[in-house]
């Protein structure tokens, strides 16, 4: 079976009993707690099995005009109902030696009794019940599948206990916890089945009849019951509760639960009368109780305890985890063999679009039964199986390639695959762009060019990702490997943004660099921060453009740079303050400044500076350098308002700028190599660096972060990545 039926069945199951579960973790995280409480009371007999039943009944004998039952908890505690010289009938906790009172049994405490009710039947009787014991089986089966895919990332069963390898904070402890709660998850979710399964009589009758016992009437009678054998051999570890006699007469006899049979004994002599072995799903059901419940043993009931809690961890990192797969233009799913795989499909995205697509035909091509391997353009090396290869990839800036295919062209020039393979490319862009699909259009250049590359389709341009001609060229491709493909609809949601009007409150004109700045205030109330984006739609068409915003005094700062043809931009520029827009904020949570970061590098050309601008009034107490690389001198004049007002006031902040065009003629990625042992210092003390600007000085600044690692430290830019350290927003 395929890794992906497996995620998805995993998936699946989770999402369906999700309600159920989060329910069931809740309540039984609460209910965990109530065995350690009862414990902390401190009436737990230590050595029950130095006490004979006859010491305990005569023991209570003494002290109490009538008892009227005796039970031996699982807990350890000596419970006894008895009447006192007072005529009162009390429920009450005793040390059997003495008979004394330990203490009085007391109410359950409400929550306990909501929580066991809510647990066990969701408040729902029959129904709710049914529910629950199938959650358990759907948790089991959950598991089941959670255990093989956790075998297949670590590499095999018997390397699940291996080192996990690095990864993002949900990934890795999904990974990590699973293997510490996967035996009592599963302990959980069978005793859950089984226990409803017990309701529900759905396990088979085993009733046993009473034996009639052979008596010896000429047994020797006992005055005092601690004589009597019986009484005197059997110990307190043994026996579960004791229905005492109503009177001295010797046909009225003690009716005993023991661990594993109900008797009745003759009082005198000791003689079993009759005797009932406890059928096997009796014994099933009281293991099933306890190891459920954890009653009688607090460490297994703080095991169970932080179990339950580990399941509403799996729930959170799990929706996560889902959301990056879908979401992000990177494989995080666990590949078969890259030298096995006959069909290799690379990616090429920034946004997800692209990866989506290919997320979707990896799924579609592996049903078909073939062995496919999906990675990042970036990760290119030898296939040795491989005979097919479908490339797929967006363009940015001026024919830029997303950040995971910046290294494809240098890869690709110095790798020789071992077989001839049939290629197609898919190109994602826009229209809208001069340079439609570059990237894509490169790279087929590449591919024509080299002789082990043979294509089976002409490069496809797909323009804003439009689904009829993705699923057209999936036809035809499929058509020529004989190959029935289908290609699912699209996992990526149509954001629903809310807008809301936005009046122009201050503008500038335009600087050398046609850079102009806009300040927009909210006429609603609404909550954003530095680092997200303004949605603008600059007409009726659905287009939307996004800017990068700094919040300054709650007002919406943008820099924004005018292109001839620039729908967005020149819609900007056309407003006049007081003119009020309508547009939406967009969340951009992955670039918001990282509040736990002590000191962090700032690294922006042209307007990307602008959500810095925000960044840096809104801290104190953070190291900060700003790496800015403009054109000239003047290009930063608009800027020098707001950072001079900084920097003056907040010596902890500096400002580097660049130019390329003048004095050194430098640009940011060449301040980044100059100034290495700051971004060292930040890197290697979880400071964080963030970039902002064009795409193209995001992959320069990146290749000197990778070399300045490589030489330095045994850390890589994915790593950092991962744990938040680098952040990107440039397009
Ligand atoms: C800032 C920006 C620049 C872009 N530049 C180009 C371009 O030069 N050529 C092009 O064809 N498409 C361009 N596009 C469109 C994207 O390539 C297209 O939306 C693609 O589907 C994105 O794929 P991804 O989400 O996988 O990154 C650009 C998009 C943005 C947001």
């Amino acid at each position: 079976m395929t890794i992906s039926i497996w995620r998805y069945s995993h998936l699946v199951l989770a999402l369906v009993s999700s309600l159920f579960l989060l329910v069931a973790a809740v309540t039984g995280v609460i209910l965990a707690v109530e065995p350690i409480t009862y414990q902390t009371k401190g009436y737990a007999v230590h050595d029950l099995e130095d006490v004979p039943l006859g010491v305990a009944i005569n023991a209570l004998k003494q002290n109490y005009d009538e008892v009227l039952g005796l039970e031996v908890e699982s807990s350890g505690f000596v419970k006894a109902q008895v009447l006192t010289m007072d005529l009162e009938t009390l429920d009450i906790y005793i040390d059997p030696k003495t008979g004394g009172k330990l203490g009085e049994v007391e109410e359950r405490p409400y929550i306990y009794t909501f929580a066991t009710n809510l647990h066990r039947s969701l408040f729902l009787k029959s129904v709710g019940r049914f529910f629950v014991g199938l959650i358990s089986l759907l948790l089991f089966i959950i598991v089941v599948t959670g255990l093989v895919l956790l075998a297949k990332r670590q590499g095999g069963f018997k390397k699940i206990f291996n080192k996990v390898q690095k990864d993002y904070f949900e990934l890795r402890y999904h990974v990590i916890l699973s293997r510490w709660f996967l035996i009592p998850i599963i302990i959980l979710s069978i005793t859950g089945v089984y226990l409803s399964a017990e309701k529900f009589d759905l396990l088979p009758d085993s009733i046993e009849v009473p034996q009639e016992m052979d008596v010896d009437h000429s047994a020797e009678v006992f005055a005092d019951i601690q004589d009597v054998p019986f009484f005197k051999e059997t110990t307190l570890d043994d026996v579960r509760q004791v229905e005492f006699p109503f009177s001295d007469d010797p046909e009225d006899y003690y009716r005993i639960a023991l661990s594993d049979r109900e008797i009745q004994v003759n009082q005198q002599t000791g003689a079993i009368v009759t005797s009932i072995n406890y059928p096997f799903t009796v014994l099933a059901s009281r293991l099933s109780l306890v190891l459920h419940t954890g009653e009688g043993n607090v460490l297994w009931s703080i095991i169970l305890l932080l179990a339950s809690a580990s399941i509403l961890f799996f729930m959170y990192s799990g929706f996560v985890m889902t959301l990056k797969r879908r979401k992000k233009g990177k494989v995080s799913i666990k590949m078969p063999n890259k030298d096995e795989c006959e069909y290799i499909i690379l990616v090429g995205s920034e946004t997800g679009t692209t990866f989506d697509f290919a997320q979707r035909f990896y799924d579609g091509l592996s049903k078909t039964g073939k062995k496919v391997y999906l990675a990042e353009l970036n990760k290119y090396t030898t296939y040795a199986r491989a005979t097919h290869m479908i490339i797929c990839t967006a363009t940015y800036g001026e024919g830029e390639p997303p950040t995971n295919a910046r290294k494809f062209s240098t890869l690709f020039s110095n790798i020789k695959q071992p077989n001839t393979i049939s290629y197609a490319v898919i190109g994602f862009g826009s229209l809208e762009y001069p340079d439609y699909c570059k990237f894509a259009i490169q790279i087929d250049a590449l591919l024509q060019a080299d002789s082990n590359f043979t294509p089976v389709m002409p490069l496809c341009k797909v323009d804003s990702a439009n689904h009829e001609t993705l699923a057209n060229w999936v036809d035809q491709w499929g058509n020529r490997q004989g190959l029935k493909i289908s290609l699912e609809h699209t996992y990526i949601k149509e954001v629903e943004r809310v807008k809301i009007p936005f009046e122009l409150t201050e503008r500038t004109g335009l600087n050398v660099d046609d850079t102009f700045l806009l300040k927009f205030r909210p006429k609603q109330k609404i909550t954003f921060t530095s680092g997200d984006l303004l949605a603008v739609f600059p007409d009726e068409s659905g287009l939307v453009r996004q800017y990068s915003i700094a919040k300054i005094n709650d007002e919406v700062l943008l820099s924004v740079k005018k292109h001839e043809m620039g729908r967005g931009s020149n819609y900007l520029y056309a407003l006049e303050v007081g003119d009020v827009i309508e547009a939406a904020i967009d969340v951009n949570a992955h670039f918001h400044f990282p509040e736990k970061s002590a000191m962090a590098i700032l690294i922006a050309n042209g307007t990307g500076i602008a959500p810095f601008l925000g960044m840096l009034q809104h801290t104190r107490q953070k190291q900060i350098a700003l790496f800015w690389g403009g054109r000239t001198r003047n290009s930063s004049l608009i800027y020098e308002n707001f950072l001079n007002g900084i920097i003056t006031t907040n010596e902890k902040i500096s400002f580097m700028p660049c130019f390329s065009r003048e004095d050194e003629k430098r640009y940011v990625q060449d301040l980044v190599r100059e100034q290495q042992n700051v971004v060292l210092h930040t890197l290697t003390n979880d400071g964080t660096v963030m970039i902002c600007g064009s795409l193209a000085m995001q992959h320069e600044v990146l290749d000197v972060l990778e070399t300045i690692l490589i030489e330095n430290t045994t850390l890589t830019i994915e790593e950092l990545q991962n744990k938040g350290l680098i952040k990107t927003d440039c397009y």
